[in-house]
Parts: structure tokens; sequence; C-alpha cells
């Protein structure tokens, strides 16, 4: 069984006809992204806005009609992958680069699922690297102040080049041993000037994770954080 799948097919279930939908990036959102595609030859009537150029390439293909993310004022769902979850609900995103325009949607949907496989789970965020957007405008300096915060930062490379986001910005990777208190975190990342966002989701913005399994189950978890 492919988990991710199942977990993705079981959050494309809750989209209804006229609702706007934000769409994930990754393997995980690609499979919900073409089960929208299906269902849309079914007769489902939906505008979506993509989180990456790869997910608006895909929807294109599947024939899901798209909103530019410019004209979006809100979503009534998105649906989305995490590199990682812990046990409250905070995620860390960003594996494929497309966190800011992931946050953005994710923030403005009044129902944010999220969509995983088992290996996704954990009690506390930090095993994945954290990737913080950057601009390519001085990167020394953002490692350096990034260090200071505990970590072991680097930038992220594709292919022997630095690898540039959608949005023309550098990625750096941070390794943290643990990260015990997420909001905190994010707060002071924010603070360094020329960091644009960061990988850090925080469960305020979650509605829902849904984990799929090998045998074929899923699990929905609601998630109750209030949003500030
Ligand atoms: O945050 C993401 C992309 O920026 C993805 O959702 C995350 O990396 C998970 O990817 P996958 O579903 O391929 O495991």
């Amino acid at each position: 069984m492919n988990a991710k799948k199942l977990a993705a097919e079981k959050a494309v279930e809750k989209i209804e006809d006229h609702m706007v939908v934000g769409l994930g990036t990754g393997s995980t959102a690609s499979h919900a992204i073409n089960k929208i595609g299906e269902r849309i030859k079914q007769g489902l009537v939906i505008k979506a806005v993509a989180t990456s150029v790869a997910s608006e390439k895909l929807a294109l293909e599947v024939n899901i009609p798209l909103l530019p993310l410019a004209a979006i004022e809100s979503v009534d769902i998105a649906i989305d992958g995490a590199d990682e979850v812990d046990a409250r609900g905070n995620l860390i995103k960003g594996g494929g680069g497309a966190l800011l325009r992931e946050k953005i949607v994710a923030f403005a949907s009044r129902r944010f699922i999220v969509v995983v496989d088992q290996s996704k789970l954990t009690d506390t965020l930090g095993s994945f690297p954290l990737p913080v957007e950057i601009v390519p405008f001085a990167p020394a300096l953002a490692l350096k102040q990034l260090r200071a915060l505990g970590c072991e930062p680097s930038i992220r490379k594709k292919e022997g080049k630095e690898f540039v986001t959608d949005n023309g910005n550098l990625i750096i990777d941070c390794r943290f041993a643990r990260i015990e208190d997420p909001a905190s975190l994010d707060t002071a990342i924010k603070k360094i000037p020329g960091v644009v966002e960061t990988g850090l989701f925080l469960n305020t913005m979650v509605s829902e994770v849904i984990v799929g399994y090998e045998n074929g189950e899923t699990v929905t978890r609601t998630i109750t954080a209030a949003r500030s």
C-alpha cells in the first residue's frame, strides 16, 4: 500500500463543489493533485491555487482550474505534505523548497489538512533539518546568525549549484538537535534580517493531520490549537 497516497486521497474526500483549494508541493501533495484531477473529470467544480511551479504544472496536466496566488484572499481548504509532524501538530516543511508559498496558502486557509505517512511522525521536531528561506544578498551573515541560535546551518545545493526557490531566494538547512519550542525558535529566526520565512508551521495553523499506514489504514488527528 502507498501510505502517502492513502492519506492524500482521504483528504481530497473533504473537498466540495465551489471551494477554493490550496495545492501543496511534494510527492504526497502530488497524489492529492492527481486525485483532485480525477474528481474534476467526474464533475467536481473547484478553483485552485498552487504552492509551487511544479504543482502548478501538475495541476494544469490534470485539468485543475487555477487562480494566481495574487488573486487569492482566502482559501477554503489546503492539502499539503510535511517533512516532520510532532505530537502537538507542529510541522517542519520545505524539504521541496516551497515553504514560503506553502505557508502563505496554509495561513490563508480556513482548513489546512496535512497529509503524511507514518515515517513523518515524531515526538519532538528536529530530526529533519529546518529549511529557512533567505534573500540571496548576504548568505554568510545569515549562516553566522543562524549558527548562533544553536544549529549547524548549510546552504542547500542541487546538482552542485545553490538551490534557488521559485521566489529567487536561497534555502539554509539548519540542523538542530531538538526543537523543544518551535514558536520561540520561529520568532528568533525571523528576527534575522534577510530571512524571508522558516519551515516551522505552528500547530495554530493546522486543522487536521491525516496519517497513512502501510496496512491500508488512515488515522485523522484533529488539531485544536487556537489560531492567534
Ligand atoms: O514541504 C514540502 C515541500 O516544500 C513537502 O510537503 C515536504 O517536503 C514533504 O514532501 P513529500 O510529500 O515528498 O514527502
